[in-house]
């Protein structure tokens, strides 16, 4: 935050034309646009540094090599929005994790509005860029040539998430992502070894510890979840909250399990179970029940499929810990050979 006023008006209209954005003191030119979410522009940056070449990065700071990073741009048309979006800086800001997008600036400034003298805000986010895609997009791609991670990268990946999650879960303040799935961790290829897994969007990360003891509070988280929880990822508990519950960090953990099905099978399980049929998605999630691809390709040992069922606990009583998540992936990779065919990222298994 700090930009002067004239140069806030200047900024919106230079977005919308493509050109030049300034967040703070530092000067980004939009490259593209890499994505779109609900109230978010997603853009490639590269910063332009002839202003301030010898500017002393923020202690701490991620410097890009290469100048480029990813700015994302937030609507903010309602105070709920202004909420939010001042709770994914904080809480973006407050991670310094390997498997954990930081944040690197930003600000929320004042735009004109459509209306004559009317006003809105926007937040301007600015993160390390990573181009290989997402997770989604991998398997995506994957898919339409029919191939699949092996066992052992399944795992890797998977390990990377978890300790991104398992850090938000035990901070000093533990945060619950809960919007956990494919579409939400870049992935980042490296020579010779499993990709890097980073998870980003904390627009709907929350505390982790919430205590519900009515039935408006539980019809008010369910409400929330509606609109902040991608469906197929989606617990139990927030599609149907008992009215006397203490909810906490295993509503990730839930996702986790539909994550590591998708990492195998490119869709999370109630998707697949589903199908074509139109069912729903809360019938099937609250049931628990999955089903797994038939036949010998791509041949994923059951232990994998025993980890999925054990995290797809529809009680969240009787659910794992991230940290027991943990614990037991590191059991499984030990299991699995770690060959150099193993660890190549995109091939058959
Ligand atoms: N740091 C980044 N590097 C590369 N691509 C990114 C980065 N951040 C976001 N993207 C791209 O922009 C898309 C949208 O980003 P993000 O999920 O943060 O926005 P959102 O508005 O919260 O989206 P949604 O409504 O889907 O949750 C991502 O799916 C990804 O393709």
């Amino acid at each position: 935050m700090g930009c002067t006023w004239s140069g806030l008006n200047a900024l919106y209209e230079v977005v919308s034309s493509g050109q030049d954005v300034w967040v703070n003191d530092r000067r980004f030119k939009i490259v593209r646009q890499l994505g779109e979410g609900g109230f978010a522009f997603v853009y490639l940056v590269r910063e332009q540094t002839s202003e301030h070449p010898n500017r002393a990065p923020k202690k701490e700071s991620f410097v890009s090599a290469d100048g480029l990073y990813a700015l994302k741009k937030v609507l903010v048309q309602s105070d709920e929005q202004l909420e939010l979006v001042k709770r994914e800086i904080q809480i973006s800001s407050s991670f310094n994790h390997p498997n954990l997008l930081p944040l690197v600036e930003h600000s929320i400034i004042a735009v004109k509005g459509a209306q004559e003298g009317s006003w809105n805000q926007e937040a301007y986010l600015v993160f390390p860029v990573h181009l290989d895609g997402t997770l989604l997009d991998n398997l995506t791609a994957m898919q339409t040539k029919g191939e699949f991670f092996p066992t052992i990268t399944v795992l890797y990946i998977f390990k990377q998430i978890c300790a991104g999650l398992k850090h938000m879960h035990t901070g000093d303040t533990p945060y619950s992502h809960n919007d956990l799935k494919p579409g939400n961790v870049l992935l980042v290829k490296r020579k010779d070894q499993p990709p890097q897994a980073i998870i980003m969007d904390f627009g709907s990360a929350t505390p982790s510890k919430k205590q519900i003891r009515s039935r408006s509070q539980a019809l008010a988280l369910q409400e929330w979840a509606a609109t902040h929880c991608s469906a197929p990822y989606r617990a139990p508990e927030l599609w149907d909250c008992p009215s006397n519950v203490d909810i906490d960090g295993r509503t990730d953990v839930w996702s986790l399990g539909c994550t590591l099905f998708a990492t195998m099978y490119g869709v999370s399980p109630f998707e697949y179970s589903l199908g074509d049929s139109g069912g729903s998605l809360q019938l099937a999630a609250m049931s628990g029940q999955i089903k797994w691809p038939a036949g010998p390709n791509p041949p994923y040992p059951d232990a994998l499929h025993q980890f999925v069922t054990w995290m797809l606990q529809p009680q969240l009583a009787l659910r794992p810990s991230v940290e027991d998540v943990c614990f037991h992936v590191d059991k499984l990779v030990a299991k699995f050979p770690t060959g150099l065919n193993g660890l190549r990222s995109l091939q058959k298994p």
